[in-house]
């Protein structure tokens, strides 16, 4: 199966289980990985007929910048809905990092692979 994938898209937002993460906004970084036949678009040359990655970003940032979570988990989970409901998309494989969170690691977080 073809996929569409968007790799490192940062995004700030309130994020953590700690009182001083409730304070702050902290950088996300996602990359997705979402299965479409792109023989379709491949043939037509038409961006109406693609999963426009540009329009899957602009959804995704508007929900996470908004968003106050506690966990990864649950971002990472509702934004895995947000691409299968409204994309139409079958699977999605979503890793989510926060990068800084733990000293001496570069990321820690959640990879979900999800279908429809
Ligand atoms: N599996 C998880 N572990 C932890 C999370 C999380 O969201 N999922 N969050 C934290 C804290 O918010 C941490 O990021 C602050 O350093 C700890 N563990």
């Amino acid at each position: 199966m073809d996929h569409v994938f968007i790799e490192g898209l940062e995004i700030e937002a309130v994020i953590g289980i700690y009182d001083w993460e409730r304070r702050i906004r902290q950088p996300l970084v996602f990359d997705l990985e979402m299965a479409f036949d792109n023989r379709v678009p491949a043939a037509s040359d038409a961006i109406g007929d693609t999963l426009d990655y540009a329009a899957v970003c602009e959804r995704i940032t508007r929900f996470v910048a908004q968003s106050e979570f506690g966990l990864v988990e649950t971002l990472a989970e509702r934004v895995a809905a947000i691409v299968l409901d409204e994309f139409k998309v079958a699977r999605v494989r979503l890793k989510l990092s926060k990068p800084g969170a733990i000293r001496n690691a570069r990321g820690v977080g959640v990879c979900i692979e999800r279908s429809r």
